[in-house]
C-alpha cells in the first residue's frame, strides 16, 4: 500500500538557521500521526515542504505517492490543510466561510452546510467568525479543511487555547475524522493529546526527528511514565509551551 507521506532527508535553511536539518519519516495510509516538538523545532517548515507549499533546499517528499514539489494542483483536491482561525475571510458568517471554501473546490453549498453540521456548528451557521468561541472557530477551520472530502488532512495545533472540556470535545471530532478512513497528521504542543490520539508520533527538536513510534512503545523503550517524560529524556528539558 502506498504511504500517505514519505519524506526523505528534507532540509531547509533560513540564513544560519537550519530550520529542518535532514528529516525523514513515513506516514501510513489511515494512520493518525503526530509531529511533536517545542516552538521553533521545525514542525511547520517540515509540513509545509511535505504539503508542497515550500520548496525544500534538499530532499524530497511524496504525498499520496506523488512528489509534492514542484507544486502539484492534482494533489490539492486530495489533501486538506487546516488554516489558523485567523485565516478566515473577515466578517463572514460560519456558513458563508465554509461555502466560500467549498466553492474553491467546486463543492456544492449543501455539502458545505452538511459539513458544518458534522462538526456541531449547525446552530452557529449565521454567526460571524469573530463572534465564535475559540472551540467553535477551530471546528469551523477543521470543517473548511474537510469540505472537499480529502484523503489526508493536516491539522496544525487544533486545540491550542481551548479549555479542557472544549479540547476533549474536539478530540472526539478528530477521532471521528480518522475513523472515517482519513489519514490525519497533527501537530500539537500537548503531550497528553498526542498520547491519546496518535497511532505514532515523531518527536522533533532543532530541525531533526529524535524518535518515531507509538507513544506507548516510546515510553516503554525509554522506561518513561508518559510521553511528557519521553520528551524530557530525549531533549533533556521540559516541554515548553
Ligand atoms: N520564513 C522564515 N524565515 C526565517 N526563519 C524562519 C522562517 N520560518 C521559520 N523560521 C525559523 O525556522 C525555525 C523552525 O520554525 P518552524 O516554524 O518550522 O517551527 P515549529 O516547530 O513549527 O514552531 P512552532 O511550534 O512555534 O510553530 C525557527 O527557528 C524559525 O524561527
Amino acid at each position: 500500500m502506498t504511504a500517505a507521506i514519505s519524506a526523505r532527508d528534507l532540509r531547509k535553511r533560513y540564513g544560519d538557521v537550519h530550520a529542518v536539518d535532514g528529516v525523514s519519516f513515513e506516514v501510513r495510509a489511515g494512520e493518525f500521526f503526530g509531529l511533536l516538538g517545542p516552538n521553533g523545532a521545525g514542525k511547520t517548515t517540515t509540513l509545509e515542504m511535505v504539503e508542497g507549499l515550500r520548496r525544500p533546499d534538499e530532499g524530497r517528499a511524496l504525498l499520496l505517492g506523488e512528489p509534492s514539489w514542484p507544486r502539484n494542483p492534482g494533489l490539492l483536491r486530495r489533501v486538506g490543510v487546516q488554516l489558523q482561525a485567523s485565516a478566515f475571510f473577515e466578517k463572514l458568517t460560519a456558513r458563508e466561510q465554509i461555502r466560500t471554501f467549498a466553492s474553491l473546490y467546486g463543492v456544492a453549498d449543501e455539502r458545505a452546510d452538511a459539513m458544518l453540521a458534522e462538526v456541531g456548528l449547525a446552530e452557529k451557521a449565521g454567526t460571524r467568525e469573530d463572534r465564535l468561541s475559540g472551540g467553535q472557530a477551530q471546528r469551523l477551520s477543521i470543517a473548511c479543511a474537510l469540505v472537499h472530502d480529502p484523503e489526508l488532512v493536516f491539522l496544525d495545533e487544533p486545540t491550542t487555547g481551548l479549555d479542557p472540556q472544549a479540547r476533549r470535545n474536539l478530540w472526539d471530532l478528530l477521532r471521528g475524522i480518522n475513523a472515517a478512513g482519513r489519514t490525519v497528521v497533527l501537530t500539537t504542543h500537548y503531550m497528553d493529546e498526542a498520547e491519546v490520539l496518535c497511532d505514532r508520533v515523531a518527536v522533533m527538536d532543532a530541525g531533526r526527528i529524535l524518535r518515531v513510534g507509538p507513544p506507548a512503545e516510546l515510553a516503554a523503550e525509554l522506561e518513561a511514565d508518559s510521553l511528557e517524560d519521553v520528551f524530557l529524556q530525549l531533549t533533556g528539558r521540559e516541554y515548553r509551551e
